[in-house]
């Protein structure tokens, strides 16, 4: 097999044209060829650098950092002899690299190692390159051996050093940025799950107003889905359908990330108006970063506590704080100027007898029956409010004291016709009524709050069971 290997090759070799064409297109179809680098790609580098650019033997030889051969990929031309040979050929090579420049070595000038190889190839001449290696990347060089010298060896080194680079750049810059990008996307993945899961409202928007990125959270408590949103020609307008709105909203919008939360009533998709508060951020890139949190479960139940702080426990209408505090609003209302109002002091007649009677809880029930039967009689803007024990104040809008006695016969009918049962025994309920109609000498709730006393003392004096409107100067 050596013989015959031998008998073929030329036996005066003698100086080859470089075709720097062929040499540029082999280099071009080697690299569009394969976009991985591994043992695959180096061994057709080798093969093709024999068919394709005029190289009668091709290696790649690899190196650990220390020094040690790893890997040697050798086109098939080089087959002359046994592979130890081989290797020790490339390794001398590779020994005389160190300076990381381009090699020429020739026979003739007895620069080629001196290693059997090379003379079993029938070598004239070898061009070498350096592949530079980098942190866990492997390191080594590329070989073109030639039995005829070739005219020019620039050509090749060129060629050899875009195959180098090439390969380093696969090697060591393709893996690192790959890396990167793997890590990127782990950390994107991250945080796309911490966004979308989070119990907080998360969406961002680009500068053309559309949606980026919308949570479960903002799907959950919003009702639409991304591809809603963006299905509408001005998103915002979605959740702010009031222009002047929607221009505050945007012009909140900050370029710093901001700790202060705004507070913003959007719509839900089914109607709803919810309480949310938002940090919204631009970034560089012109988008809007918005966190936001829902707060309408918290604002209602913040709500219902001031709301059940007003009421009296009893009898659902407003405690005695409320009812005050109302008489005193429609006082400085009416001084300024605005529309007048009648204050109505009730209290139930003989009531101690209704609990020494029916007990505590037959009381309680005759005070409940007492101010639904009330409130029925009173307008949406009227208000009742329990004064304490058994006694009201109801405060009638806009009502002179024909209105106010109009009310009280009202409720009287009522109590009449609707006695309560206690114990099994229908018992009829009635109450005294005194009346104040507001007056300009009215400067304070007590000044309102004596005259109705007056005229409700009056009232039970005269016989219970009916009103008297006070009159100035009684
Ligand atoms: N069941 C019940 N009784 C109450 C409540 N608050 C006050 N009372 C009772 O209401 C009664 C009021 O009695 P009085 O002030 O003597 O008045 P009255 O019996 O209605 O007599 P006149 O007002 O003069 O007609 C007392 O027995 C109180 O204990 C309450 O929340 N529940």
């Amino acid at each position: 097999m050596r013989a015959s290997v031998l008998r073929n090759q030329p036996c005066a070799p003698a100086d080859r044209p470089v075709d720097d064409a062929r040499v540029l297109r082999a280099v071009g179809g080697i690299m569009s060829a394969s976009s991985s680098v591994d043992a695959r790609f180096f061994g057709m580098l080798v093969e093709r650098c024999v068919t394709e650019m005029g190289a009668d033997g091709a290696w790649a030889h690899f190196h650990d950092e220390a020094d040690s051969p790893v890997q040697t990929v050798f086109s098939t031309s080089c087959q002359v002899s046994g592979r130890g040979d081989l290797a020790a050929a490339s390794a001398a090579v590779h020994a005389l690299l160190r300076g990381g420049a381009a090699l020429y070595l020739e026979k003739r000038s007895a620069s080629l190692p001196q290693t059997p190889w090379f003379a079993r190839f029938g070598a004239a001449a070898c061009v070498a390159y350096p592949i530079g290696g980098g942190e866990g990347a492997l390191a080594g060089h590329l070989a073109l051996l030639f039995r005829a010298r070739p005219g020019r060896a620039g050509p090749y080194i060129h060629a050899l050093q875009a195959l180098g680079a090439f390969a380093r750049h696969a090697l060591l810059v393709r893996p690192c940025r790959d890396r990167e990008a793997d890590g990127l996307r782990e950390v994107v993945a991250q945080y796309e799950a911490v966004f979308q899961t989070a119990p907080v409202l998360v969406n961002v928007f680009g500068d053309d107003g559309k949606c980026l990125l919308w949570n479960e959270e903002c799907e959950r408590r919003f009702g639409w889905t991304m591809e809603e949103v963006n299905a509408h020609p001005e998103p915002l307008a979605l959740f702010y359908p009031d222009p002047a709105v929607r221009a505050q909203v945007k012009a909140s919008v900050g370029a710093e990330p901001s700790r202060l939360f705004r507070e913003w009533h959007p719509l839900t998709r089914s109607g709803e108006t919810l309480s949310t508060i938002w940090s919204n951020t631009r970034m560089p890139n012109g988008r809007v970063i918005n966190i936001g949190l829902d707060i309408t479960e918290r604002k209602r139940a913040e709500a219902d506590i001031v709301r059940l702080s007003r009421i009296d426990s009893l009898t659902g209408c407003w405690n005695r704080a409320e009812i005050l505090d109302r008489l005193s609003q429609r006082l400085v209302w009416a001084n300024r100027g605005g529309a007048g109002f009648t204050a109505m002091m009730l209290d139930l007649d003989h009531f101690k007898q209704v609990n020494d009677c029916h007990g505590h809880l037959g009381g309680d029930a005759a005070l409940q029956h007492f101010c639904e039967l009330l409130r029925a009689c009173l307008r949406e803007n009227d208000a009742m409010g329990r004064l304490g024990g058994e006694e009201f104040l109801v405060l009638l809008d806009e009502a002179d004291a024909r209105a106010g006695h109009a009310v009280f016969e009202r409720l009287r009918f009522c109590l009449h016709a609707q006695p309560i049962s206690l114990g099994g025994v229908p018992a009829v309920l009635t109450a005294s009524a005194g009346i104040a109609v507001f007056g300009l000498g009215d400067a304070t709730a007590t000044d309102v709050l004596r005259r109705a006393d007056q005229a409700l003392y009056q009232a039970k004096h005269r016989g219970r069971d009916q009103a008297v409107v006070h009159q100035a100067g009684a």
